[in-house]
């Protein structure tokens, strides 16, 4: 079921300038997109858009079956969104302004239940301004979490945190995956949506650049087999050797150049120390991107 739908979705502020140009992506549910980009690439136009907080200069946008700007109160109980610093009355404790967040809601989750999600059960009689900054972003995503929202807009949701409490978000959020919840995330750290995203979307400028699952995206990109061989021998494949004698080979079909380097080594009697090899990393991916695109 697709639960999260985008297509042509341009937007445009006032003065013209259009942040989003015709953008299309599709979330089926349970499953976890992420939006990444550029400074100002267009990802916050664009999810504020896909949360009904505007309505788009053209395209469609529907959640959950609906269009979240048009029919805001049939999608805004069943979403849940993670704001970038709460904005509560920094003297109210994580408690009361759990509690006062509940209030605004039909069928909260009890509150020790939010809090426990997060692990912030110890901290819920402490001051929200004495909390930690890692501790308020998952004082951010307890409230995100509170409505029991089908559909779940995470902005940057790990930034600040140590990282055990990182691995335990996503956990939290995996978990959350597993029983259905749809996931609509951006971050800039790329690490979180390779373990996290099953699929993505890197924009430039208003357009998507490159789309698909993580594999996809990165696969375009070539492997890297690197290590130190003895001065002066002629390897059998193409390579870079840097001053330090280090050399880096790029492929775009690792397994086979690795047999190849490696059967050569065997039958030479060449050793290749501190030999690495793996796929492009989604950081990789994304730089290139990034400067083929500018
Ligand atoms: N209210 C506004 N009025 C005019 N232009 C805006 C407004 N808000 C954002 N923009 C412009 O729209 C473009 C996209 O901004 P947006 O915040 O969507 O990017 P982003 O991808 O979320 O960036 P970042 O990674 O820096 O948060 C930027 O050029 C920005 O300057």
């Amino acid at each position: 079921m697709t639960v999260i739908e985008v297509s042509g979705l341009t937007r445009r502020y006032s003065g013209g300038f259009e942040a989003v140009r015709g953008i299309s992506f599709e979330v089926e549910r349970g499953e976890m997109f992420a939006l990444l980009g550029t400074n100002g690439a267009g990802k916050t136009s664009t999810v504020e858009v896909v949360e009904g907080l505007s309505s788009p200069a053209a395209g469609s946008v529907s959640v959950l079956g609906h269009d979240p700007f048009r029919e805001r109160s049939l999608v805004r109980p069943r979403i849940g969104v993670m704001l970038q610093e709460g904005g509560f009355p920094p003297d109210l404790t994580v408690a009361e302004a759990t509690k006062m967040w509940a209030g605004t809601l039909t069928s909260p989750r009890p509150v020790d239940e939010a809090l426990s999600l997060v692990d912030l059960t110890h901290r819920a009689s402490v001051r929200v301004k004495q909390l930690s900054g890692g501790e308020r972003r998952r004082l951010d995503l307890a409230l995100a979490l509170l409505g029991k929202p089908e559909v779940l807009f995470l902005d940057e949701p790990t930034t600040g945190l140590d990282p055990e409490s990182r691995r335990n978000t996503w956990e939290l959020i995996r978990a959350l995956l597993h029983e259905g919840v749809t996931v609509l995330l951006t971050t800039h750290y790329l690490e979180e949506a390779q373990t996290l995203a099953d699929r993505l979307a890197i924009m430039h400028r208003g357009r998507i650049v490159a789309q698909g699952t993580v594999s996809e995206v990165v696969d375009a990109y070539p492997s890297r087999i690197s290590f130190v061989a003895p001065r002066g021998v002629a390897l059998p494949v193409v390579a870079d050797t840097d001053a330090a004698g280090r050399v880096t080979v790029r492929t775009n079909n690792l397994q086979e150049t690795l047999h190849e380097l490696l059967a050569w080594a065997h039958v030479n009697s060449v050793e290749l120390s501190g030999l690495d090899a793996r796929s492009a990393s989604l950081e990789e991916a994304f730089l290139a991107i990034a400067e083929e695109a500018a």
